[in-house]
């Protein structure tokens, strides 16, 4: 008997459909842990919560037990809500910023979603407020009408910086629910304090890929008028946003990895049903999510985690990928049907329009095709990146000759071009891709700190020291390669000391006079200019010498000719769905807006416009009011140079540079000329030069 499961790349969504055997499929979801409807013998989403929270009021009991006497908590008093204060709240959301950015996009789309859907649906009725709250009990985000309609917060702590433990206020859904750990219903008088007695809050635990407690969301109503009974209806709807936010994190923190999507087939709408596996390049899966059963499937997972994928689906990862790649190169939509051999995975179907790299989450792999058929073979997470434009294209093709040569590469260009994108890829289409991969960012580190961060330090050599010692990154990238992002910004004092490493290929840690070799790959990347830099005393020409041997110029996204392809990329990566109506009004604005804040911008809007999105199109609606009336980047840059690209490096990191300020002072040639110190005469030419011109003039 055979299970059929859909397996695709949750990034990318392309959904290519295997069967496994149900031995194997058992593997995965052992019978006692079935996931499925009711109707198909599953359980249902509360059952996989284990608790119905109308029946069992027992864990009402037991908060109040601990609120009155563990936290001396007076119930005739008021909560003493506690707030985050401007700093900390903001340093918290900054760490915390995948999840936040995940969970307000998805808390949007329900609260859209389940309004278009009923205009007296309980979640989205006028007095609720949807929070997400981290481990430790904070708000981070808040939606709802509540909020809009102005209510002083500091009363009902219905917003970001709110503390929702139980020590401050008392027996509510959410601090039940992250004592517990579990889905909790709190209903009006079974609240402690008497401020929140005509609340009812349903609250929902959110699981990171450790399967540690992520966070909470909670739906708070004010002014609840139902009997509890009633919101047990809004639990299912908390469980799958829970579930949403709980894969969209899982994706992206493992975005390196292949991904793969597990879930029966038919039922691919359904996220309950679904285990996510994140593969690294070996096969190997590293990590697991399975579905509403946490805690309880944790031995099957442990089990998973650690093994190949091989012996877990009966496919290698090899195998499947050639299977996409080659269904990818044909740009096919065959079925290719259940032939009865259930012994392995078997394609499907597949989508067009679908690049391979894009299919797999951007993993790297040399693939049997990719030798047969490229004649200059450009590794497979270096093509994803080449485009149809012709500076990029011309960047990947100089890569691919310095690849596997002990070669700096200096990344310059605007902040958001991909620098840090292509960074990687570079690393991991060479054969130092089994090594590791360090990055630094030199802006980020503290100037008293830089030195052992990157250099390590020995056990005790300063006061504050770990007394066991600290490697540092230098000599953690050995064998692989070395990610100077920022060199700009990087501290004269220190110029000196890496310059010995690139020169000497040895690291001295601080506290001790002996050198340890190490052999590493440098890329540096700046979106500073380095030779004004270097002019202006603030960078070592030396150590320029040493991380120049070649230097690529990533031009602006407004200057780039494949901006369609990017736009298909990121949709694919972000959307979930495997096809994506853009209309051509929305194109038109991709097309002609000037991007400054580049490619991150650009996958900032899309996430945005498709978590607002109805389905699988981009509408104008969606997009921010910006883009819609901005400035248009056709009027701006034409493409009639006297020298036509590739330019010469420095020709190229001139015109960047030129065009960066031109943008900065509003194409006020006057003023650009003047901050780049140069004759206005100078710079007409140069901008005819490189085929600048500002046709709004
Ligand atoms: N070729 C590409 N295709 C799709 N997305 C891309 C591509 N290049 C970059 N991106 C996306 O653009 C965003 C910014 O990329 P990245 O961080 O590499 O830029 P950067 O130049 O290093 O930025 P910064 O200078 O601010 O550090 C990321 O979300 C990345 O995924």
């Amino acid at each position: 008997m055979t299970t059929p499961l859909a397996v695709f790349a949750p990034g990318v969504h392309d959904r290519v459909d295997y069967y496994i055997s149900k031995r194997l499929f058992d593997s995965v979801f052992p019978q006692n842990q079935t996931i499925g409807k009711p109707d198909e013998g599953g359980h249902t989403i509360m059952s996989h919560y284990d608790t119905d929270p109308s029946m069992d009021n027992d864990y009402i009991t037991h908060a109040w037990d601990r609120c009155t006497g563990q936290y001396r908590l007076d119930v005739n008093g008021a909560p003493e809500l506690q707030r985050l204060d401007a700093g900390n709240l903001g340093r918290l959301l900054e760490e915390q910023h995948l999840f936040v950015e995940i969970g307000s996009a998805e808390m949007t789309r329900l609260i859209k979603q389940t309004l278009r859907f009923s205009e007296d649906a309980m979640l989205p009725s006028p007095d609720c407020t949807l929070l997400l709250l981290d481990a430790g009990g904070v708000a981070l985000h808040a939606v709802g009408t509540e909020l809009e309609s102005g209510r002083d917060a500091r009363y009902s702590g219905m917003d970001a910086g709110f503390i929702w433990r139980e020590e401050y206020v008392g027996v509510t859904g959410p601090s039940l629910c992250l004592h517990d750990m579990k889905p909790r219903m709190v209903h009006r008088e079974e609240h402690l304090f008497r401020n929140f007695v005509e609340m009812a809050c349903c609250a929902m635990p959110i699981w990171a890929p450790s399967g540690a407690l992520l966070g909470v969301i909670d739906s708070t109503y004010s002014r609840s008028g139902y009997a509890k009974s009633a919101y047990v209806s809004v639990m299912p709807l908390l469980a799958q946003l829970a579930r949403r936010i709980e894969m969209k994190y899982f994706a992206r923190n493992y975005q390196d990895h292949v991904i793969l999507s597990v879930n029966r087939l038919n039922d691919y709408t359904d996220h309950d049903d679904e285990a996510l596996f994140a593969i690294n390049e070996n096969g190997v899966i590293v990590a697991a999510e399975f579905a509403l059963t946490k805690g309880t499937i944790g031995d099957a997972k442990g089990g998973l985690v650690g093994a190949n994928l091989r012996d877990v689906f009966d496919v290698s990862l090899d195998k499947m990928l050639d299977d996409h790649h080659r269904a990818e190169k044909s740009h096919s939509r065959t079925l290719l049907r259940n032939t009865g051999r259930h012994d392995g995975l078997r394609v499907f179907s597949l989508p067009d329009k679908v690049s391979f790299t894009a299919v797999v989450n951007g993993i790297l792999r040399n693939t049997p095709h990719s030798r047969d058929e490229a004649s200059v073979q450009v590794h497979d997470s270096l093509l994803a990146l080449s485009g149809d434009d012709a500076v990029v294209s011309e960047n990947i093709r100089r890569i691919h000759k310095v690849l596997n040569k002990n070669i700096s590469i200096l990344l310059l260009g605007e902040t958001g071009t991909g620098k840090d994108t292509l960074a990687r890829a570079i690393h991991r289409a060479s054969d130092r891709r089994d090594k590791p991969f360090v990055a630094i960012n030199c802006a980020a580190i503290p100037e008293s700190l830089i030195e052992s961060e990157l250099f390590g330090y020995e056990p005790g050599s300063f006061t504050g020291a770990s007394r066991v010692g600290k490697q540092g990154k230098v000599m953690a990238a050995n064998g692989g390669t070395l990610f100077l992002d920022e060199i700009g910004d990087m501290p004269a004092a220190l110029q000196g000391r890496l310059l010995r490493v690139l020169e000497e290929r040895e690291v001295t840690p601080l506290g001790t006079t002996k050198a340890s070799p190490v052999d590493i790959r440098v890329i540096s990347a700046t979106n500073k200019s380095i030779n004004d830099l270097v002019q202006q005393g603030g960078f070592r020409t030396d150590l320029l010498y040493r991380i120049n041997d070649v230097v690529l110029s990533l031009p602006p996204l407004r200057e780039r000719s494949d901006k369609i392809r990017l736009v298909e990329t990121i949709c694919q990566q972000e959307c979930g769905v495997s096809e994506m109506e853009i209309s051509a009004e929305v194109w038109n604005i991709f097309l002609g807006y000037s991007w400054p804040g580049n490619i991150r911008e650009l996958r900032s809007v899309i996430r945005t416009a498709l978590a607002l999105s109805d389905g699988n199109a981009i509408r104008c609606e969606d997009l921010p009011e910006r883009l819609v009336t901005g400035e248009r980047a056709g009027g701006r840059v034409t493409t009639a140079p006297a020298t036509t690209p590739p330019w010469s490096d420095s020709d190229a990191l001139e015109r960047n540079r030129i065009l960066a300020e031109l943008e900065r002072h509003h194409w006020r040639v006057i003023d650009t000329a003047k901050f780049l110190k140069v004759s206005r005469n100078t710079l007409y030419r140069k901008m005819r030069l490189y085929g600048i011109m500002d046709a709004d003039a």
